[in-house]
């Protein structure tokens, strides 16, 4: 495994406020090049997840309870300085805000360089030539030229495009993207996920994305975790999923997909909101929008028995989405 994450809890601490936990109790796994799509209605713990993973939590946030185990290695049983070490060589992510991950007074070549020389112990000219061979295959034009360029004398796409470089440079283990592509035009956020795709299949990267297109996850990803109120309410592979849709949430999120043949692009949203974090209900947090809540829905929380938490899992009732097929294998 690439990564395993197990009953893995954050908390925030708020002053004079009682703490809240934006992820509560969330397992995943991912072997070398698989690619898992975290899937979810906003606030539901997505990038929360991400960044617990990344060790990139906000202030005031921290893991307080669960293991995170990178490529072999649990994290919890190393030093904080340690687990950053191991956290650089084995891991990168991309997230949708790429600016903030780019150093302002150093080129972008430079960086790029510096991150294939930092995992894969290139020498500088050789780091250097594949950074501009990454610049390209992101789609920068003129990367020689640009390589040399620094995050400011770049639009937000091309600073994007720089971040995936520097993501993918020395061929991470495993690669996170929380929205990496969203920002980007609808050509190059295929050209890029065709990039990701070819160097999963080509060194085994693990790859955990986050993305609000469920079209993009047909295409993507071997497996799916849907996401609900800092839970994770069912595991799939994405044909099984698709196909047969179990978690009363999970079919309405696939139920708001538009008709794949296009005949009718209804948005058939669920009713209701994802309820704020500091004022979850009892039991089942999905409860209250749940067309098959019963009594004990209300009062307890249902454990994940083979990937689904619900106290009424079955087919669903809505008329079937034809489900998409995968394009990449
Ligand atoms: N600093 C913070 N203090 C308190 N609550 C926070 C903080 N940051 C995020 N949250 C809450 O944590 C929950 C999870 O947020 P998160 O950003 O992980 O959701 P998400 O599923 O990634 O949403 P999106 O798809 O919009 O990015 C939300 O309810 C959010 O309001």
């Amino acid at each position: 495994m690439v990564l395993s994450v197990n009953d893995v809890t954050v908390t925030i601490d708020r002053p004079r406020r009682t703490a809240v936990h934006p992820v509560r109790g969330v397992s995943l796994s991912l072997k070398a090049g698989e690619t898992l799509a975290l899937v979810g209605e906003s606030g539901c713990g997505k990038s929360m997840t991400c960044l617990a993973l990344a060790g990139l939590l906000p202030n005031r946030a921290a893991i307080a309870s669960g293991t995170l185990v990178l490529d072999g290695t649990d994290l919890g049983t190393l030093s904080p300085r340690d687990a950053r070490d191991l956290r650089r060589r084995k891991m990168a992510s991309v997230f949708q805000d790429a600016t903030g991950g780019l150093n302002p007074v150093r080129s972008i070549g430079w960086q790029v360089a510096q991150a294939v020389r930092m995992r894969g112990g290139a020498t500088r000219h050789a780091a250097q030539q594949e950074a501009v061979r990454l610049l390209g295959r992101v789609g920068l034009p003129d990367p020689e030229r640009r390589a040399r360029e620094f995050p400011h004398q770049f639009s937000g796409g091309m600073n994007q495009r720089a971040m995936i470089a520097l993501a993918i440079a020395g061929n991470p283990k495993l690669l996170i993207a929380d929205e990496a592509t969203t920002a980007l035009d609808v050509t190059l956020q295929a050209q890029i996920l065709e990039l990701i795709a070819d160097l999963r299949r080509a060194l085994g990267m693990g790859v955990l994305f986050v993305t609000h297109d469920l079209g993009l996850v047909a295409q993507h990803a071997d497996s799916v975790a849907v996401m609900y109120a800092g839970r994770i309410v069912e595991r799939a592979s994405t044909d099984s999923l698709f196909a047969n849709p179990r978690h009363p949430y999970t079919q309405g999120l696939l139920a708001a997909l538009p008709d794949a043949m296009g005949a009718s692009a209804r948005l058939a949203s669920i009713d209701g909101t994802v309820p704020p974090i500091d004022a979850l209900p009892a039991g089942c947090a999905f409860a209250p929008r749940c067309v098959r809540a019963s009594a004990i829905c209300t009062s307890t929380v249902p454990d994940t028995v083979r990937g689904l938490a619900c106290h009424h899992p079955g087919p669903r009732v809505r008329p079937a989405v034809p489900a998409m097929q995968k394009e990449y294998s």
